[in-house]
């Protein structure tokens, strides 16, 4: 896969490592995320695990800035925050795809960006889509649909990429089509940070996890202490499929 090198990005400042500092997000009367803190770091793929309702695809929508906090700190690097949106790229669980052919859909993303047009076909090739370039976008499977999303993700060259539980529709082959796509780009530098409810699909991604509870942060350890022996009780009720309340 040819990504640009980060230079051609125009930008000389990282936007990792990054930091996340008393986060408070409130939704009418709701308090949806309460004092959240952690730290990442410049490499590697996070997952995002808690259970339904504990606040995770909220959190990604801040971490990306298409929301805002009630209160607390999101630093990028020391980048300005209205500047790391578009050095980043989000796939959520349902693919948002233009009703055009699949090649158009990703000729459309690079155009807009000002990336080489002809790496279209490169991109295809690497989400294994060449074969359905003319067909209209909106006839692709499930599993082909994400992995055009993820195509069109990856034609914007992210330094960082958000995953919304993107396989959770999925058979087991797409899931792992999916998988290797996502670890073909955080071997090549892109950070990962994963939503998934799927604690096997978290073993064989995860370099770290941020186990969230009603809100707040449980637990955040790397996926070697994680996963034989969480810290925390909700983490670990949850991985033995006991039910939250
Ligand atoms: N616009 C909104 N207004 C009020 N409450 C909301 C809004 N959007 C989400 N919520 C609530 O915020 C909480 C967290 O939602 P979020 O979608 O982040 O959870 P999640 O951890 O991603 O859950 P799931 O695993 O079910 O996808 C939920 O209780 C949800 O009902």
């Amino acid at each position: 896969m040819t990504y640009a090198p980060l230079a051609d990005c125009g930008e000389e400042t990282a936007i990792l490592p990054l930091a996340v500092r008393d986060l408070v997000l409130r939704l009418g009367e709701a308090t949806i995320l309460d004092g959240i803190n952690f730290d990442l770091g410049p490499t590697g793929c996070t997952m995002i695990m808690g259970p339904n309702g504990a606040g995770k695809s909220l959190l990604l929508k801040l971490l990306h800035g298409l929301i805002a906090p009630n209160s607390g700190r999101i630093s990028w690097g020391k980048v300005r925050p209205t500047r790391v949106t578009s050095r980043q790229a989000l796939v959520f669980q349902k693919p948002v795809l233009l009703r055009r052919s699949v090649a158009a859909n990703i000729e459309f993303v690079l155009r807009a960006r000002g990336k080489d047009v002809a790496r279209r076909d490169f991109l295809l090739d690497h989400v294994g889509l060449a074969h359905k370039a003319a067909q209209p976008a909106r006839l692709l499977s499930g599993g082909e649909a994400q992995r055009l999303a993820l195509a069109r993700a990856l034609a914007t060259d992210p330094e960082v990429l958000f995953l919304d539980e993107p396989t959770a529709s999925l058979d087991p082959a797409s899931v792992l089509a999916i998988e290797a796509i996502v670890s073909d780009a955080r071997a090549r530098g892109v950070r990962i940070i994963f939503v998934t409810h799927d604690p096997g699909q978290a073993r064989r991604l995860a370099d770290d996890v941020v186990f969230l509870e009603r809100g707040r942060v449980a637990e955040h350890s790397s996926a070697a202490e994680f996963f034989p022996e969480p810290q925390s009780d909700a983490a670990r009720n949850y991985l033995s499929g006991k039910l939250l309340v």
